[in-house]
């Protein structure tokens, strides 16, 4: 982590979890324990539809309430989805793009995630940008390319007073709710290739300005030693980011480095 240049986060992402009276419970609960004084930035994913509960239950808890998802277009006949600015005007800070279960279950490429980000940057919204390879793509040697290929595409038309504004998550699928993390190394070795992917795009002032996170069973055990590699900037945690206990324990370890 590098604190002089840029911000750490810790996000959790609770997915389709947590109705709104739970959003409200969970929010007492973290609020006896998280500690006052944060080096790093906690926020909250949480389902389109608890965001009004999220945005109350959290106002006196220093937690920025994100959102999973969103839709490129301004308004118009697109039944069920949600625009940038409806988030932004219920204050929503942060939105996740791009997360694996979404490009796997609802036919998210690499092109609708361009332009998500960029609805989301007009709307003055942070995107945490989610990418990531398969089992298969490790075991073929091919996660660099991927990933390149991946934060290039996500970024296109981006300028670059708004790349800072990113966040890019790195979660290998393989990790995600399998209990199974990726080393230490292997985080840090794709984090750091994702800056310089960065850098090749926007040069060094800017790459260093970027946070990057890691993603995919990151829990209590492992968070210190993953938040201490030097272009890890913080974690998108889904199970462990359901336990208030179990967050603040990683909100701690972020403390720490
Ligand atoms: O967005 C979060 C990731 O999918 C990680 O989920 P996980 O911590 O349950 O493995």
């Amino acid at each position: 982590m590098n604190r002089r240049y840029r911000k750490t986060i810790i996000a959790g992402n609770w997915k389709m979890n947590k109705t709104a009276s739970e959003t409200k419970k969970f929010a007492e609960e973290l609020k006896a324990i998280l500690p006052k004084a944060k080096w790093c930035d906690v926020v909250v994913c949480v389902p389109a539809v608890n965001i009004p509960a999220a945005m109350k239950a959290f106002k006196d808890v220093r937690v920025s309430v994100g959102a999973q998802n969103v839709f490129y277009e301004k308004s118009g006949a697109y039944t069920g989805e949600v625009s940038a600015d409806m988030l932004k005007d219920l204050g929503v800070k942060y939105v996740i793009i791009g997360h694996s279960e979404r490009r796997q279950y609802f036919g998210e490429t690499d092109f609708t995630v361009n332009k998500k980000v960029l609805a989301a940057l007009e709307a003055g919204l942070h995107p945490i940008i989610c990418v990531g390879e398969s089992l298969e793509q490790r075991e073929l040697g091919i996660t660099m390319e991927l990933i390149a290929l991946q934060v290039k595409s996500a970024l296109a038309g981006v300028p670059a007073e708004k790349v800072r504004k990113c966040v890019i998550a790195y979660e290998p699928i393989w990790a995600i709710g399998t209990g199974k993390t990726a080393t230490a190394e292997q985080a840090a070795e794709v984090c750091t290739f994702i800056r310089t992917t960065v850098r090749h795009l926007y040069g060094a002032r800017i790459a260093r300005s970027v946070t990057v996170q890691y993603g995919g069973s990151m829990k209590p055990a492992n968070a210190a030693e993953l938040l201490s590699q030097p272009d890890i900037d913080g974690g998108l945690i889904g199970g462990a980011s359901l336990k208030a206990a179990d967050f603040v324990e990683i909100v701690n370890a972020a403390n720490q480095e």
